[in-house]
């Protein structure tokens, strides 16, 4: 049996009275792009921490290859936390040394490495003055430092244009080409998370909502485009709806053959995310199933 890369069983964890991960149970192979969605509060950057070990579950259990995290980093893990915490005043170059100093495996030359793929990025120049994209790439390049063998990144795309996106995912694709590093990256630009990700954990309101190889939860689905009175012929079940005055657009899930009269196709994962957080949305404006 494949021990998943990383695992949760019943993972919960609360903040005061908000319940940020309830109940959360999960298996992420290796090697894959692991795309984390969810809508803003879903807990995506909780079950991040939780998985660096920078805080504690209140119940169940995460693990790495297996090994449980108990509020310490594993050292197979490296984690980019959404703040970029650099240090301003030390030049890239100094902020490289003063990582080198605090992790006992590390490979420079693979900094440096990572380093020479980007366009922008000074070695003299003082984190205060880079852009927000180099900021991020100087960021990956020293997680990458660590010859992670899972990689977690939360929003490593915001604040970026799009020829540091292009970058910065071109150098996650070489990692785990290179060398097969599992990625967990959370991430609302979901047209970028396509480009890259073979493998979905869809979190809403604390809760997995979806998990799986993204071909396989796509081929589960359609999107049904049909006479908006005839809905009750659709089988399957209706994760989100919009409307117009005649026509009913669906996303379904598990629906068997569409009724004579309705359009069938698969999704792409945009729309099936959209449609996911859709339903999020309409569930906690109405408290009601879509
Ligand atoms: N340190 C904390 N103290 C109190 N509440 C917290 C703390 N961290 C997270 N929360 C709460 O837990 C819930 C989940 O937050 P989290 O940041 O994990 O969501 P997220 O999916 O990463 O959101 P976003 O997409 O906006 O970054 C939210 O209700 C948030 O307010």
């Amino acid at each position: 049996m494949t021990v998943a890369a990383l695992s949760a069983e019943g993972l919960s964890r609360s903040f005061g009275r908000v319940q940020a991960l309830a109940d959360c149970t999960f298996a992420l192979p290796e090697g894959r792009v692991i795309a984390l969605v969810g809508p803003n509060g879903a807990g995506k950057s909780t079950l991040l921490s939780l998985a660096a070990g920078l805080i504690r579950p209140t119940a169940g259990a995460i693990a790495v290859h297996g090994t449980p995290i108990r509020g310490r980093m594993h050292p197979d893990v490296a984690y980019l936390a959404q703040n970029r915490p650099l240090y301003p005043d030390f030049t890239v170059r100094e902020v490289i040394r003063a990582v080198a100093g605090m992790n006992e495996r590390w490979s420079q030359s693979r900094v440096e490495e990572v380093l020479d793929m980007l366009a922008g990025v000074d070695r003299s120049a003082k984190v205060r003055t880079l852009s927000a994209g180099a900021r991020t790439q100087v960021a990956i390049a020293l997680a990458l430092g660590r010859l992670p063998r899972v990689l977690m990144l939360d929003e490593p795309l915001s604040d970026l244009d799009p020829l540091a996106r292009d970058e910065t995912l071109r150098i996650v694709m070489t990692e785990v080409a290179d060398r097969g590093t599992t990625v967990l990256m959370s991430s609302h630009l979901l047209s970028d998370l396509s480009e890259v990700c073979d493998h979905l954990l869809l979190v809403v309101a604390g809760q997995v909502r979806l998990a799986g190889d993204v071909e396989d939860v796509l081929a589960a689905h359609r999107v049904l485009v049909g006479p908006r009175d005839q809905e009750s012929a659709v089988t399957g079940s209706v994760i989100s709806a919009s409307r117009t005055e005649r026509q009913a657009t669906l996303l379904v899930r598990d629906a068997e053959p569409a009724p004579p009269g309705w359009l069938a196709d698969q999704p792409d994962l945009e729309t099936l995310v959209v449609g996911y957080l859709r339903a999020a949305r309409h569930v906690q404006a109405t408290s009601q199933p879509v």
